[in-house]
């Protein structure tokens, strides 16, 4: 029988904590048109300015929550690569990364180069987006056609609704939540305004009222992160059986000034104390593992925030990482992901 290899793919960290390793990993990261979608000299222009300040400045932030075994993202997605290695009897399993390494490239070459021809490519992204998923699709096959590969690729939907990824996130969730709370904020990564209307099929719907992403439907809904994320919001707190004023969702990790999409979290953090929210809980549902974004952003600089306005106590809440229902889900994911090449 045809191998089906499965490549899980990751957006990727700096090699080390290194300033000149955080400065190389953010230049290739910034300079994907995908991610900064401004015109090449622009783009070039602007990223050069963040490369002033920011390497510093996240290096430190990294090494705050950098592991001996290196960044926690890459340490925890290899860790799912081998948690589902032994339930997938198609083929080999192997994790690839947008930025940084094992590369998209190295992986492939590595696959094609054990005979395999076909790979379910699977971008660990729930939510849409041109910068994670589209960026991770179009490298795979940019080395595929670059390198005369002979590989055909299924690729793995975003999963935003799907009933196995809601459920793993509540049975990963389920011990925090059986603790007392005053308030549960989902904060997902923000997106520019910008990538929303870009990704609008008919190019007058998205935020264009204030509940338009609320009523998104169809090619509009499978294109719109923002509508992906409210849409996972209100799933899994259905499925907790949530009222309304016990939860709600926020957009994190705002780079630049442009318009990000909203509510911010930062703002949210502020909000929430000064509503008399005492003890927070915070998930990331947008990160299917621990990153910098989680773990320092929220974990740290969130959390100081929250109680520097009146909060008492912030509990993040982990990401999915290995937790035993997700790599049951990601299997039954990737089994229905579709031929698409
Ligand atoms: C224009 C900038 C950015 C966009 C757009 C963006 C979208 C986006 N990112 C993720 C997931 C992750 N991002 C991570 C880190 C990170 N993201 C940006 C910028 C944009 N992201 C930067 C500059 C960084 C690096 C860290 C920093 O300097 O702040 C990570 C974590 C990587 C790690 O090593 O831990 C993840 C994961 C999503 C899902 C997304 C769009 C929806
Ligand atoms: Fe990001
Ligand atoms: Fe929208």
């Amino acid at each position: 029988m045809t191998e089906q290899a499965l490549l899980l793919v990751n957006l990727g960290s700096p090699a080390s904590t290194k300033v000149a390793d955080v400065r190389s990993y953010l230049n290739q990261f910034l300079m994907d048109p995908y991610v900064i979608d401004l015109p090449w000299p622009i783009r070039r222009l602007l990223v050069s300015l963040i490369l002033i300040k920011r390497p510093e400045q996240s290096a430190h932030a990294y090494a705050s929550i950098w592991w001996p075994e290196g960044s926690p993202l890459t340490v925890l997605s290899q860790r799912l690569t081998d948690a589902v290695r032994p339930h997938w009897n198609e083929g080999p399993v192997e994790l690839a990364m947008r930025y940084g390494e094992p590369s998209i490239e190295r992986s492939l070459l590595k696959l094609a180069g054990q005979g395999i021809r076909q790979v379910t490519f699977a971008p660990l992204y729930p939510q849409f987006a041109d910068s994670t998923t589209t960026t991770a699709v179009e490298e795979a096959r940019r080395v595929i056609r670059e390198k005369g590969l002979d590989l055909k690729l299924s690729v793995l939907q975003p999963f935003y609704d799907q009933p196995e990824y809601l459920d793993a996130l509540v049975a990963s969730a389920k011990p925090y939540l059986a603790q007392d709370f005053d308030h549960l904020l989902l904060s997902f990564h923000g997106l520019p305004e910008r990538h929303l209307h870009k990704t609008d099929p008919t190019g007058s719907h998205c935020l264009k009222t204030q509940d338009c992403c609320q009523r998104a439907e169809g090619a509009v809904l499978a294109n719109c992160y923002r509508a992906q994320c409210l849409q996972s919001g209100a799933a899994f707190a259905e499925r907790l059986g949530l009222r309304p004023e016990q939860w709600s969702v926020s957009f994190q990790s705002r780079l630049g000034r442009a318009k990000w999409i909203e509510p911010y979290t930062e703002a949210r953090l502020d909000e929430l104390a000064a509503q008399g929210v005492k003890k927070l809980l915070v998930m990331c549902p947008a990160f299917v593992a621990d990153c910098i974004e989680t773990l320092e952003e929220i974990g740290d600089r969130g959390r100081e925030q929250f109680l520097a306005a009146g909060g008492e106590e912030l509990q993040l809440v982990p990401c999915l990482n290995t937790h035993e229902a997700w790599v049951q889900a990601l299997v039954t994911l990737c089994r229905r992901a579709p031929q698409a090449l």
